[in-house]
């Protein structure tokens, strides 16, 4: 794969598996002590459908204490050996990656770099640790005791049972932000609302599935104003039986446009955003469990809201399949 003509020509004899959550799909890197260098061209270069090996986004498998990053070392302390150094399909950084921590957590466990039994792992990030844990897959049945999913690799097709749950952290939103989306195929421009779970999101509330369905986004919506840090545009239609009902699990559908990548087929990050938004939008009574449905699969979310209720803690649950592995040469 490295001839001269791709950036990471210098790099030999680098091992990766290629794996996805709800289709958003990922090349993880083996670096663990630290030794290739991740300039931007060479990212997107390897992750283009092309002329590389194609992903959403290349996250790098790097010890904490080894990688260099800001913070990085003091999460080591604290726990989290390895570290998850994510990059978007366009080379760009972003602070964290909601699919692509439980795809890492899925390659650390197969991988032997964690005890194949451990129930929780700690996972070091731009944007903090976060805590993963190997949970059932609601599909096999509920969650009790020490029930714990097999972790098997999921080999090349075939789906893996492997069911993580991520302490996401901290989201806050801004309940007067008012951006303005402009979208291909939806006749005029609608509110959005801002929301931070770490990275940087856009949700904007469409009536029914009809629209959600005719948005063209092979192109970047338009913001108005536009977001410092740019912004990834979660478009939902929300099920209104079961959005505004104490208790329960609420449910939505999501497409969504992500910073530095495009339309994705999922975005853990922006479901969490996305269910946030719908229990703002459908009042602190609504339920604070969301199913999302999104074009490749389903995720669980559970919100813990601040009293204010502008800001809380948020943990997402989906699965994780590891489809191949490799060398580049
Ligand atoms: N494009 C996002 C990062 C990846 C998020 C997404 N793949 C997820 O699962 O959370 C950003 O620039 O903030």
């Amino acid at each position: 794969m490295s001839t001269p003509d791709t950036p990471f020509a210098a790099w030999t004899d680098v091992s990766f598996v290629k794996g996805h959550g709800t289709q958003n799909d990922f090349v993880l890197l083996s670096d663990d002590d630290s030794t290739l260098e991740m300039h931007p061209e060479t990212v997107a270069t390897l992750a283009d459908r092309r002329a590389g090996l194609g992903a959403d986004g290349i996250i790098r498998i790097v010890r904490s204490a080894a990688s260099g990053i800001p913070g990085a070392a003091e999460q080591a302390e604290a726990g989290a050996e390895w570290f998850m150094d994510y990059y978007n399909n366009d080379g760009s950084l972003s602070e964290m990656c909601g699919n692509g921590v439980r795809v890492f957590a899925h390659a650390l466990l197969t991988s032997g770099r964690v005890p194949a039994d451990a129930r929780e792992i700690l996972v070091g990030t731009r944007d903090g640790i976060k805590a993963v844990r190997t949970t059932l897959n609601p599909a096999l049945g509920v969650q009790t005791g020490d029930d714990v999913v097999d972790t098997g690799t999921g080999g090349p097709g075939s789906a893996s049972d492997a069911w993580y749950t991520i302490d996401m952290g901290e989201w806050s939103l801004d309940p007067a932000s008012s951006v303005l989306v402009t979208t291909g195929g939806i006749d005029v421009a609608r509110p959005g609302l801002r929301v931070s779970t770490g990275n940087p999101h856009t949700v904007v509330a469409l009536a029914e599935n009809a629209e959600l369905a005719a948005a063209e986004l092979r192109d970047a919506p338009v913001l108005d104003p536009v977001p410092a840090q740019g912004s990834n545009v979660e478009y939902i239609v929300m099920e209104p039986a079961r959005s505004d009902v104490a208790g329960g699990e609420g449910a939505l559908r999501m497409r969504v446009f992500e910073r530095g990548v495009g339309e994705t087929r999922s975005c853990g990050t922006g479901a969490c955003a996305a269910a946030i938004a719908a229990h703002h939008w459908a009042g602190e009574k609504s339920p604070l469990q969301w199913r999302v449905d999104v074009p490749g699969g389903q995720l669980r979310i559970e919100i813990d809201p601040n009293v204010d209720g502008t800001s809380g803690r948020v943990s997402l649950a989906g699965p994780a399949v590891l489809v191949a592995s490799g060398t580049i040469s």
